[in-house]
């Protein structure tokens, strides 16, 4: 994992700015910054500024955990596409899939209700139902470590058995099959035409875009991690902000090159066609 901000992440952006390229964001703790309580997650005006400058050069997918009703409601602008619940919802052609994740999530909820009941279970979780999958969060509780050793127990007598991730102070629970951060990034790439993607990623899911280490993707992790796949990590969580307007300025020059490029190119018919 290399710094982004040296002189080889510099060439990596260049490289990908210079293709048609997609610009995917994880939300929570990548473009949003982590707070307490998950409701309370905003989306900071600077972040939403930028975002709507890149917009306007290159389409933008967000891909979050959070359901696509949740996360429309804290963007305050209309990216190309927006994909929840980890990869599964919101990505077209995938419809279908939806229902049995529906089904799967709905049985877990109701078993997770009634292990709710006993009395190992510590008052600090939080279930976040989100219709395709489970997020359980534990930030709050008494215990933290008996209370992760209480969730698993349960979660391995769920049926059917659940594909658990962890995260920030979250299990999250989906169905086992291959609807995921990298799989959805691949058909959006696909849909979009676009030759290369940037993802910017911070938690256990986003390591799905990462592990594929598809060579087209430059894959950037909020923070190092030794565990991580991503190519590159920015160093601290402010650094998005960087990264963004370092995206923008790359944009920027790329379409100003493309259309001297375009401009030569007429300049040149024209003298063709007075020569002729
Ligand atoms: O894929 P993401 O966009 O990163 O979403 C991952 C989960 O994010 C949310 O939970 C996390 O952020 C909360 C707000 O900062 C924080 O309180 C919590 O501890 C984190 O785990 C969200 O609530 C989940 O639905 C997402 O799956």
């Amino acid at each position: 994992m290399k710094l982004l901000f040296s002189n080889a992440g510099a060439e990596r952006l260049d490289q990908s700015v210079s293709g048609r390229m997609l610009c995917a964001f994880d939300f929570d703790g990548t473009l949003a910054p982590i707070v307490a309580v998950p409701d309370e997650a905003r989306l900071p005006d600077n972040i939403r500024m930028l975002l709507e400058q890149i917009a306007q050069h290159a389409p933008i997918a967000i891909i979050t955990g959070r359901s696509v009703d949740d996360i429309s409601r804290r963007l305050g602008f209309q990216p190309d596409y927006v994909v929840g619940n980890h990869g599964l919802e919101g990505v077209p052609g995938w419809e279908d899939l939806a229902a049995e994740h529906e089904h799967a999530c709905a049985g877990w909820r109701r078993q997770l209700d009634q292990a709710a009941r006993g009395t190992d279970w510590d008052p600090g979780i939080q279930l976040e139902d989100k219709r395709f999958s489970l997020s359980v969060h534990y930030r709050q509780a008494e215990d933290v470590a008996r209370c992760t050793r209480a969730l698993e127990s349960v979660f391995a007598k769920l049926e059917p058995q659940p594909r658990v991730v962890g995260g920030k102070y979250v299990y999250n629970l989906l169905m086992q099959d291959r609807c995921h951060k990298g799989s959805a990034l691949s058909r959006l790439m696909e849909l979009s035409g676009a030759k290369s993607a940037l993802y910017v990623g911070d938690d256990v899911t986003d390591e799905d875009v990462f592990r594929m280490r598809r060579p087209d993707i430059l894959s950037i992790r909020i923070e190092p991690s030794a565990d991580s796949a991503a190519d590159y990590f920015l160093p601290h969580p402010r650094d998005i902000l960087r990264l963004l307007e370092e995206l923008i300025a790359r944009l920027q020059a790329a379409r100003a090159s493309n259309w001297l490029r375009e401009k030569g190119d007429r300049n040149d018919g024209g003298n063709d066609n007075g020569r002729s």
